[in-house]
């Protein structure tokens, strides 16, 4: 009996960088069932919470994100050497036939080994401005997966002819959501009332919840109710702060069911990390992006810009405080709200940039490089 390929798939630490993996390595088993995919992540609490009950195989690498003091990079070196060592063993005793990088810190030391050994490597690359990571892999590896035609603005001349517009791959269940009625029951939310989503992406994001908090404050919302995932860091704030509002709400730290979640959305709030802006384009929702405002490349900021440029959202800086995001966000969404022509043209504009077929062209790409 032939063995199964083993595929690995390095990169972790948030969930916009594992969601993509997963939602490759399922349409990957859709393609050819015997294919293993090995997980190669971080050892954060989250990468285990998102990949536990996926079922795949998942190694946490010793390998912790580089952070600009000497201290900071002295910790970076040391688990880069510790990581070579494990992934020198992994690449020896488990042969994988192709890796994919999933992108941050915790993919290159995977890629670019095994690129140095003749297996055939690719990125994903689902942000238009590549991160260092994939910067620093774009020589090595044989195909760069985007999301956003204006990559190539962003890489050099080299690189340009690697890129293949896949899209960001995302989850199947995201792709093919369930009646919004059952979604909402088992979210426990009104499945008579329309739905503000807030979220922050997997960890959260305490701007975006307080800005949400201090506007609800001063508004009343007819017909309306807020499901806000909060991050798991943040809940308790977030429940105290609902506690002092009359406003329907739910509150929910972090939860797997975002298919559940996006087919009861009417309206979202979010940063624009992105898998979030794929699974906002591929479900078609409009929304209120705020870009993560401390990344010194901004790139969130250019990933909204590419969804507002389609007409299918708003963008709305993040000034890292509360009154004066709130003020910025209260008229916009007063509008979005009461509007729903405006809702269902930007969910149409939306949708037609999304690409729900992402993670079955990745998965395509990915074995045909490994056979
Ligand atoms: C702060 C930061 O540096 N974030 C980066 C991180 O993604 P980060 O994880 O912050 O954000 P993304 O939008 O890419 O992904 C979030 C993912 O988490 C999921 N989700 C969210 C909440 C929840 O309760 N459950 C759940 O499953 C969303 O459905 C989505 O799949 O990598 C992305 C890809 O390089 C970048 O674009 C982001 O800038």
């Amino acid at each position: 009996m032939a063995e199964p390929l083993t595929i690995f798939l390095a990169g972790g630490g948030t969930g916009g960088h594992l969601y993509p993996g997963i939602a490759v390595a399922e349409a990957m088993r859709a393609v050819l069932p015997d294919v293993r995919p090995v997980f190669l992540c971080t050892q954060r609490e989250i990468d285990a919470v998102i990949l536990k009950p996926t079922g795949f195989e998942f190694i946490p690498q010793p390998i912790v994100p580089p952070v600009s003091s000497v201290g900071g990079l002295l910790k970076f070196y040391k688990s880069w050497r510790e990581t070579k060592d494990l992934v020198k063993q992994l690449l020896t005793d488990r042969r994988p036939a192709a890796v994919l990088g999933l992108g941050g810190y915790a993919a290159g030391v995977a890629v670019k080994k095994a690129a140095a050994q003749g297996i055939p490597t690719a990125v994903l690359n689902p942000d238009v401005i590549p991160g260092k990571a994939n910067k620093f892999l774009m020589s090595v590896v044989k195909a760069v997966c985007c999301q956003f035609e204006a990559t190539s603005g962003f890489v050099g001349s080299s690189a340009r002819g690697k890129l293949q517009m896949t899209g960001c791959p995302i989850r199947s269940d995201i792709t093919a959501p369930p009646p919004r009625d059952e979604a909402a029951k088992r979210l426990g939310i009104d499945p008579m009332l329309k739905t503000l989503v807030v979220t922050g992406a997997s960890l959260g994001a305490r701007t975006v919840n307080e800005a949400v908090l201090t506007m609800l404050g001063g508004m009343s919302l007819r017909g309306w109710q807020v499901l806000h995932l909060s991050g798991r860091e943040h809940a308790d704030a977030v429940r105290a702060g609902y506690r002092d509002l009359s406003v329907t709400s739910r509150v929910i730290d972090f939860t797997p069911a975002m298919a559940d979640v996006w087919a009861a959305t009417d309206l979202a709030i979010s940063r624009s990390g992105a898998s979030s802006c794929a699974e906002l384009t591929a479900c078609g929702i409009p929304s209120i992006l705020m870009p993560y405002p401390y990344h010194r490349d901004m790139h969130q900021k250019v990933n909204a810009e590419q969804l507002v440029s389609a007409g299918g959202a708003v963008l709305l800086d993040d000034e890292k405080d509360r009154a004066k995001n709130a003020a910025k966000l209260q008229p916009v969404i007063e509008q979005l709200m009461y509007d729903a022509g405006k809702r269902q043209k930007m969910a149409d504009a939306a949708k037609a940039i999304g690409k729900p077929d992402a993670a079955e062209r990745v998965a395509r790409l990915l074995v045909g490089l490994a056979s």
